[in-house]
């Protein structure tokens, strides 16, 4: 497996007024799973196609293991690039069972028979598949036909892996089953996986570190714990995981690994990186019930959500969201404290969230 690179990566289709993909630059190690997350439309596909050689890209440069495979010169087509893509569809051949399937890329790369049966139990086996070598596609479940897929990838070794929203199409207990598979998968192989997803909890459970992606750019790159924790601006902020993103006063007071704002009418200690915070992410861990707390909110709204209740406050024109384990009433007024909450500067927040909002 190889180490991915995008380098100021720009992808303009004929005809559209805004690039697809406007000067990406990352880096994927090699055995990374990365997940790219974000709204429809951000360019999330276009990536991916791009990186399997299906688009060329209109500037930049995309290397895998050092080696260009795209750039203004150079164009490595897809069937040379040695890259195993899943796609939601599964793309199986119907006609074929599903030892043939999954043997089909050897044939194609006129792999000896003995050694086609023996990379092909071996993928079965990874896959669980072992028992339904003889079944035709039709006679599979959606699950299982996933599986087929990811079998026929990992086959012929590829030196990354592309899956397109591979679970999309699966019931919601199959696919948290699938994201097992995905997982002990990875844990086996140590493929570079490049994972397209909508379902941010997905995201948040699979991958080692999540692209969040906004009109065709990367809006941070990070590990899925930083994501929530530590959003680098209010688009980040608000779509991935819960809360409230509110724009705060900066008092220019610092303290150890954080500084002191002033919002919803107080001041406010606060986990920051910079001197002055232009918003606060006020996740529902940063929320404390507390009848000796400094704010006095009301409860606006209140789901069950099985051992707790996600309660949802108004104060000051703007609306908290909390955890409770007691039911609250509508209207309640309740002492609120706010603990350990992030700040960040992000002077473009009202235009990206307006365009956020367009695409939606
Ligand atoms: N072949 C094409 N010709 C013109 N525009 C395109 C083409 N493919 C994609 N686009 C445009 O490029 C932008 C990015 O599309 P892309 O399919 O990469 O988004 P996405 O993030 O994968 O969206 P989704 O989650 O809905 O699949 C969109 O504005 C889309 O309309």
């Amino acid at each position: 497996m190889a180490e991915l690179r995008f380098s100021n990566l720009s992808k303009q289709f004929e005809g559209s007024a805004r690039p697809a993909l406007a000067a990406v630059d990352a880096s994927i190690a090699s055995g990374e799973f990365i997940a790219l997350l974000g709204p429809s439309g951000c360019g999330k596909t276009t990536l991916l196609r791009l990186t399997a050689g299906f688009e060329k890209p209109s500037a930049g440069r995309i290397s895998l293991g050092g080696e260009v495979m795209a750039d203004e010169t150079h164009f490595v087509p897809a069937e040379a690039r040695e890259i195993g893509i899943v796609f939601q569809s599964y793309a199986l051949w119907p006609h074929k069972t599903v030892a043939q399937n999954v043997s089909f890329p050897l044939e194609v790369r006129r792999v000896s028979r003995a050694e086609r049966d023996r990379r092909v139990a071996e993928a079965l086996a990874l896959t669980g598949l072992r028992d339904f070598a003889a079944r035709m596609p039709a006679q599979l479940s959606g699950g299982q036909r996933q599986r087929v897929a990811l079998a026929r990838c990992l086959v012929f070794e590829p030196r990354a892996m592309l899956l397109d929203e591979p679970l999309a199409n699966l019931d919601l207990a199959l696919r948290s089953s699938m994201q097992e598979v995905f997982r002990a998968f990875h844990r086996r192989i140590g493929a570079t996986m490049l994972y397209v997803t909508h379902d941010q909890g997905e995201a948040l459970a699979l991958a080692d570190r999540i692209a969040v992606m906004e009109s065709g750019r990367i809006r941070q790159f990070a590990a899925p714990e930083v994501l929530y924790r530590e959003p680098a601006d209010c688009f980040v902020a608000g779509f991935v995981g819960d809360g409230a993103v509110i724009p705060v006063r900066a008092t220019g007071e610092s303290m150890p690994d954080g500084t002191i704002i002033e919002v919803l009418g107080q001041r406010h200690a606060v986990r920051a990186r910079c001197a002055a915070p232009s918003h606060v992410s006020i996740r529902p861990e940063n929320v404390v019930i507390r009848d000796s707390g400094p704010l006095r909110g009301r409860v606006v709204g209140q789901t069950y959500l099985g051992g707790r209740f996600r309660l949802q406050v108004e104060l000051g024109g703007e609306t908290l969201v909390a955890y409770a384990t007691r039911r609250a009433r509508l209207g309640e007024a309740l002492g609120l404290s706010i603990e350990d909450a992030w700040a960040f500067h992000d002077p473009e927040s009202e235009t990206l969230m307006a365009r956020a909002l367009a695409h939606a």
